[in-house]
């Protein structure tokens, strides 16, 4: 005769596997807090500008998203981990997040919460000069600012020596439907060292901008022109993959008929990581 098969779990066992697993993972957070004064002093955290490490947060981003399966969805446990890793950086050394909210204050205070959380205090600015100044004055803040377009341009002041610079560019992990999908760049001041140089971005100013340059230039790389009237020319800001180069771009602009007035380098981030809606990564 086979066996009665045994009986289901009661749900006070299962509510009791719950609170075991619950008071596991938070006990483990604590631990993961009690490491950041020996981080501290290791990292040295107070002598450069940020404690944000942006080369660190893209590889643990990617290998999040890599190792996940089950039931929980990835947005979940995306932002789970932003709020984790963004509160470590943060009781290192506390900075603020200036977001210029004149592309769209509801995604841009998503992005922000979605990737900084609630404990690092949020400001809002009108302008992505005000929240990218409020950053040149602070020590360590981060400034958000849109990533695709712009009104002015802002990345001229990231031209100087010792000025912030571009060090990321989020979402770090992109997906059709992400919840804080608005593309945006982190702009900070942070140890060299800890940069992600696989995308470079260049302050490049030209004259003789025109929509045709603009659609000649669109498959080589990312964009962001401002025109600027003063010399019938724009303030560009380029994004530039390892499968291109400065060069490349410079020639590409000259056959088109622009005369390049300057070129100066303002930034660098992680490839941009995507994640298809299959759940296969590219
Ligand atoms: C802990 C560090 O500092 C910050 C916090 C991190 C974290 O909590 O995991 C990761 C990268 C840094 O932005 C670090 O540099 O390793």
């Amino acid at each position: 005769m086979s066996q009665r098969p045994p009986a289901p779990p009661s749900l006070q066992e299962l509510r009791k596997e719950i609170d075991a697993i619950d008071e596991g993972m938070h006990r483990l957070l604590m631990q993961r807090g009690d490491i950041i004064d020996r981080l501290i002093q290791v990292k040295q955290t107070q002598e450069v500008g940020s404690a944000f490490r942006p080369a660190r947060e893209a590889d643990m981003m990617r290998h999040l998203v890599q190792r996940h399966r089950g039931i929980l969805p990835l947005d979940t446990v995306e932002s789970i981990w932003r709020v984790i890793i963004s509160t470590f950086t943060y009781v290192q050394a506390p900075f603020s997040v200036h977001a210029d909210v004149s592309v769209s204050e509801p995604a841009m205070r998503d992005s922000a919460r979605f990737h900084f959380g609630f404990t690092v205090p949020y400001v809002a600015h009108f302008s992505a000069q005000a929240a990218v100044e409020a950053v040149a004055k602070s020590k360590g803040d981060l400034a958000l600012v849109s990533a695709t377009s712009s009104r002015t341009p802002w990345w001229l002041t990231l031209e100087e020596a010792g000025a912030p610079k571009i060090i990321a560019r989020l979402p770090f992990v992109e997906r059709a439907d992400h919840p804080a999908a608005l593309p945006v760049f982190v702009v900070s001041r942070v140890a060299d060292s800890a940069m992600v140089t696989e995308v470079e971005t260049f302050s490049v100013r030209v004259s003789g901008w025109n929509a045709e340059i603009a659609r000649a230039l669109s498959p080589l790389a990312e964009i962001v022109a401002v025109p600027d009237t003063a010399f019938d020319g724009a303030a560009l800001l380029i994004s530039i993959t390892a499968a291109s180069s400065l060069d490349k771009i410079k020639a590409a602009l000259i056959d088109a008929g622009a005369s390049v007035r300057s070129t100066a380098l303002v930034g660098s981030h992680a490839t941009r990581y995507t994640v298809p809606p299959t759940g296969t990564k590219s």
